[in-house]
């Protein structure tokens, strides 16, 4: 199984999705640094000399392979804007499990105030653009989430617990009606 993590930036991506693979054991992929490997430089460096569409095909690319074969285990934290093109969104949905790490723009700001590494975020008002990403994104996170957790206020391991909890619940649901 795989497990996906969407969300805003600075939602927890990232931080959840690196811990939650090691306490399940499973190897843990971020697309976000498989995409700066390929490419030989950070993403911010590539947005500002390539653009942002040339970054998502690149992302697309990255989200097709790591998804890829149906034998696949781990964790995967994407990038915030994974949810833009379709093609990821139903990628991800039928190949993984989706968690959707949602947290409020006023938390995340409050979180990445001094992170100058996101280049979404680099503008004169940072909570604004956060706003607007949020307005255009919630629905397609939701659209693509098989689960929703809030994530601007509880701990890591508060967390942890609680997305453990669901893929337990949900696996056992899963074999439910297997008699075998
Ligand atoms: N539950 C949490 N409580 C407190 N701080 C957190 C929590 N989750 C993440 N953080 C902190 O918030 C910051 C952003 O988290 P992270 O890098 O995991 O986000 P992300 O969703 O991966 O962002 P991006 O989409 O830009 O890659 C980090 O400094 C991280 O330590
Ligand atoms: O929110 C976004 O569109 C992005 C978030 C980052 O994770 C990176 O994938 C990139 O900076 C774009
Ligand atoms: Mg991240």
């Amino acid at each position: 199984m795989i497990v996906s993590l969407v969300g805003l930036p600075g939602s927890g991506k990232t931080t959840i999705g690196r811990q939650l693979a090691r306490r399940l054991g499973w190897p843990f992929v971020d697309s976000d640094h498989v995409i700066e490997q390929r490419i030989g430089c950070s993403i911010r460096e590539y947005f500002a000399r390539n653009g942002e569409s040339a970054f998502r095909d690149i992302e697309e690319q990255v989200i097709d392979e790591l998804t890829a074969g149906s034998d696949g285990v781990g964790v995967l934290a994407t990038g915030g804007g994974v949810v833009l093109r379709p093609a990821n969104r139903q990628r991800l949905r039928e190949r993984s499990r989706v968690f959707y790490l949602h947290s409020t723009p006023e938390d995340i700001f409050r979180r990445l105030r001094h992170d100058a590494s996101r280049p979404l975020l680099q503008g004169d008002d940072p909570l604004e653009r956060l706003r607007q990403l949020q307005e255009e994104r919630d629905p397609l996170y939701a659209e693509v989430a098989h689960f929703t957790f809030e994530t601007g206020r509880p701990t890591v391991n508060i967390l942890l617990g609680k997305i453990l909890m669901q893929l337990e619940l949900s696996d056992s649901g899963s074999h439910k009606f297997d008699t075998s």
